[in-house]
């Protein structure tokens, strides 16, 4: 527990436990004294206000029966005047005179006639015919009562003494007041009120009377006397609350701010309030006394307790001070030894013996943290790397002989040197980035130089925190490794892929190389012109992600194969930023020393030019280069196609053979320029007299032929060939001279499964019959013989000429 006083904690357990011990000894006897005392005060109070209102109670009492005995004596006497029957004031002064109890009793009694004029007087007759009583409150009250009063105090005319009185009326005969005897008492007449001067309460403590109207019959301060109780703006709550009634006791301040204790009672006889006020320091000054002694005892119990509980604990914690000793010793100690004293069979005892367990264990689990050390120190120090443990503060718990060596240190170092004095200083600045964030928890991997004997090495250096239960960073581990021979290695590597690069990337090819992962291992800068992706980004990407899943998807089942052990080439057009280019492409497994595919070379070769070229030299190969018109070859190709469609449709193919007539004359006559003049014109009207789908070739020299698709029978072939026959009749204009051209043509319509050999044969025979018949006209072929034989196609050339 923490205890509240900063100094508390540094005292001794012993000190602390009294200084507990005391306070709680402190407040429970002050606790335990304040509520007594607030019991036993309040009883005393009330004792002390319950004797103050028994004494007033007394005096009221008293004074009632004084008030109860004049008024007696009064009556007495009033009766007595009744029963003499005095018919004139004369005996009446008599009358007073013998009546000696009267004098003891009142200070004057007096007779007054119905006119209020005094006709007889105790105290002498001098006043007789001088004072008259008529106005007098207490007169005119016994008159309409015809029975005696007491009167409210009031100022006597003659002496000016502050009295009351005390009436009895006299009755004649017809009981009609005759006369009223007027008893007057001297409020302060010894044996009367004057007595209540001498009740004291305490030193200072005093009575007084007022009536219920709130006048002041008696008060010890004369002034007061017959003044309103709250005259001259004193206002007094306890006197207020009397007056209107109030018995008992109460607390409250006079006008002098004097705190008081009040007690009233009421005098019956008169309805007179008594009070009663008791300074309260002179009324409570035994509770006073009492309580200060109650205090000093509760101090006195305190101390001695407090005393007590010092040597109590003192003597209570010799074992667990011996303890403490024995802890301290075994702490320096090298080997634990449990404690000579046989500990006590208690808590402390139960502490000593569980300190020799724990310490029985710590020195087992030091001397396996030892053997541990040790294997860690074997292993770490055969390790070819920097192994060592730094605290928070960077201070070195452990470092293996490489790390200890750096700076030549020992191990008697280790717990001493920091993080900063361990290393060699140009080491240590390129470490302190990762010093700080594997402080703040991250772990690092930080790569720099180190210069050793004039030559610079490269290390790796990891920084690990190590990161106890509730986030807190005990320290870090460190573990550097020499990385000079890779380092080297990287940069020729790095050096050999530059030149690499050099040369591919002036290759007009794409060169890649992919490892089994499909993973781009290289590939050359036409990536980046060609295609828009660098060889960075593609660089140890798979295909897919480095070209895209469209790319990948078509290439995929190539790929497969390639990797499969196929060199696999294919060929592909495809949207560049060069253009719309046609590549060329090799996969090309690359294989290991034991023939295993482990990833392959792609190429890709721009062959779009030769591409082109050869389509051009297709072309070429397939034109009839004097008159533009397809050749031989391209009309076989295209007749042997277009039969095969004939068949699927069921419709037949018309193929016309025309010769042109007298050629070799031309050409003799005219010169073989002439000739080729001639053939070109004659193709060019060829191809205008045929349809667009139909297809009309040069066959050799000055053979020609149609072939016409779909065709519903002969005479529309025979249409085409009478057309061909118009087209020709306009003469030829030659740049010398103007001839006309004719020619001859055979029609063969195919027939059901007919080769196109067996087709030439027919329209052959038949131009052989046209030219027979006298040319400049074409004949139809004979249909096919049932069994054909002889004539094949290509013919031997005919003898036709
Ligand atoms: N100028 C020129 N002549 C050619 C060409 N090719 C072939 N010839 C000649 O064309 C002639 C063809 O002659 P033929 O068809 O045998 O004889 P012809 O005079 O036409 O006889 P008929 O066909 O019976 O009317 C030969 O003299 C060939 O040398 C060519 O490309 N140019």
């Amino acid at each position: 527990m923490r205890l509240p006083f900063p100094i508390l904690p540094r005292l001794s357990l012993r000190a602390r436990l009294s200084a507990g011990v005391l306070a709680i000894v402190f407040l429970t006897t002050m606790g335990i004294t304040a509520a007594a005392l607030y019991f036993v005060k309040r009883n005393m109070q009330a004792a002390i206000a319950s004797e103050e209102f028994e004494r007033i109670s007394a005096i009221a009492d008293a004074m009632d029966q004084k008030f109860l005995s004049r008024r007696t004596l009064l009556k007495t006497f009033g009766d007595g005047v009744e029963s003499r029957n005095l018919a004139g004031a004369e005996g009446l002064q008599d009358l007073l005179m013998q009546h000696e109890s009267l004098r003891e009793a009142f200070d004057n009694v007096a007779f007054t006639g119905m006119d209020g004029e005094l006709v007889a007087n105790l105290n002498g007759t001098q006043p007789i015919g001088k004072v008259n009583i008529k106005d007098r409150e207490y007169f005119q009250r016994t008159v309409a009562a015809r029975a005696g009063i007491i009167s409210k105090p009031f100022r006597n005319r003659v002496s000016g003494l502050a009295q009351i009185a005390m009436t009895e009326p006299v009755l004649d005969r017809g009981g009609n007041v005759a006369y009223v005897i007027s008893a007057f008492v001297n409020l302060k007449e010894q044996n009367f009120l004057g007595e209540l001067s001498n009740v004291k309460f305490g030193k200072s403590g005093y009575m007084f009377i007022a009536n219920t109207d709130g006048i002041v019959i008696d008060h010890p301060d004369k002034s007061r006397l017959l003044q309103r109780a709250d005259a001259g703006g004193g206002r007094n709550a306890a006197t207020e609350r009397a007056i209107a009634g109030f018995e008992g006791t109460m607390e409250a301040v006079d006008r002098a701010g004097v705190h008081g204790l009040y007690a009233f009672k009421r005098i019956r006889q008169t309805n007179w309030v008594l009070g009663a006020m008791y300074p309260r320091d002179e009324a409570f000054a035994r509770i006073e006394q009492v309580e200060r002694y109650a205090w000093a005892g509760a101090l006195l119990l305190t101390l001695l307790a407090g005393g007590l509980a010092f040597m109590t604990a003192r003597a209570q914690l010799a074992p667990l001070s011996r303890l403490r000793e024995h802890m301290q010793v075994s702490r320096a100690a090298t080997a634990y030894a449990p404690m000579r004293e046989a500990p006590p069979d208690d808590e402390v005892g139960d502490l000593s013996r569980t300190f020799d367990l724990l310490m029985m264990e710590r020195q087992a689990a030091n001397e396996k943290l030892a053997a541990s050390e040790r294997f860690l120190r074997d292993v770490t120090d055969n390790l070819p790397a920097v192994v060592a443990y730094f605290d928070s503060d960077q201070r070195c718990l452990f470092a293996n002989k490489a790390g200890l060596g750096m700076r030549g240190r020992t191990p008697a170092d280790i717990g001493r040197m920091t993080m900063r004095e361990s290393l060699p200083d140009h080491v240590y600045q390129q470490l302190v980035p990762g010093i700080a964030k594997v402080l703040a928890g991250t772990p690092t991997r930080t790569e720099g130089t180190y210069e050793r004997n004039g030559k610079q090495g490269f290390f790796e250096c990891h920084l690990a925190p190590d990161i106890r239960d509730g986030g807190v960073l005990a320290g870090y581990y460190v573990m550097t490794f020499d990385v000079s021979k890779r380092k080297q290695a990287e940069m020729h590597s790095a050096g050999s892929e530059r030149r690499l690069r050099g040369l591919t990337d002036n290759v007009p090819a794409l060169l890649a190389e992919v490892d089994l992962e499909e993973r781009v291992v290289f590939c050359n800068g036409k990536y980046q012109a060609w295609l828009g992706v660098s060889p960075d980004a593609m660089t140890n990407r798979p295909i897919h992600e480095a070209l895209g899943e469209a790319h990948y998807e078509i290439r995929k089942p190539l790929l497969a194969r390639a990797f499969a052990g196929e060199v696999v080439s294919f060929e592909q057009t495809a949207s560049l930023l060069i253009g719309e280019r046609t590549l060329q492409t090799t996969y090309l497994p690359q294989r290991n020393a034991e023939g295993a595919v482990t990833g392959l070379y792609i190429l890709s070769n721009d062959v779009t030019e030769l591409k082109q070229k050869q389509m051009k030299l297709d072309a070429l190969a397939r034109e009839d280069a004097l008159t533009g018109l397809p050749n031989r070859r391209s009309f076989e190709e295209h007749a042997r196609d277009a039969m095969a469609r004939s068949r699927r449709a069921g419709l037949p193919v018309c193929l016309l053979f025309l010769d042109i007539d007298y050629f070799k004359s031309i050409n003799d006559s005219l010169g073989h320029a002439a000739g080729d003049a001639v053939l070109r014109e004659f193709g060019r009207r060829l191809k205008e007299s045929v349809r667009e789908t139909d297809m009309a070739a040069r066959y050799a020299g000055d053979e020609f032929v149609i072939l016409l698709e779909g065709v519903t029978g002969a005479a529309e072939a025979q249409v085409v060939a009478g057309k061909v026959l118009a087209a020709m009749r306009p003469a030829f204009h030659l740049a010398s001279r103007t001839l006309q051209a004719t020619t001859s043509i055979g029609v063969a319509i195919s027939e059901e499964d007919e080769d196109l050999s067996s087709l030439f044969v027919r329209a052959d025979t038949a131009l052989y019959a046209a030219k027979k018949e006298g040319k400049n006209r074409f004949m139809m072929a004979a249909p096919r013989p049932a069994n054909p034989g002889g004539a094949s196609w290509p013919r031997e050339k005919p003898s036709s000429a």
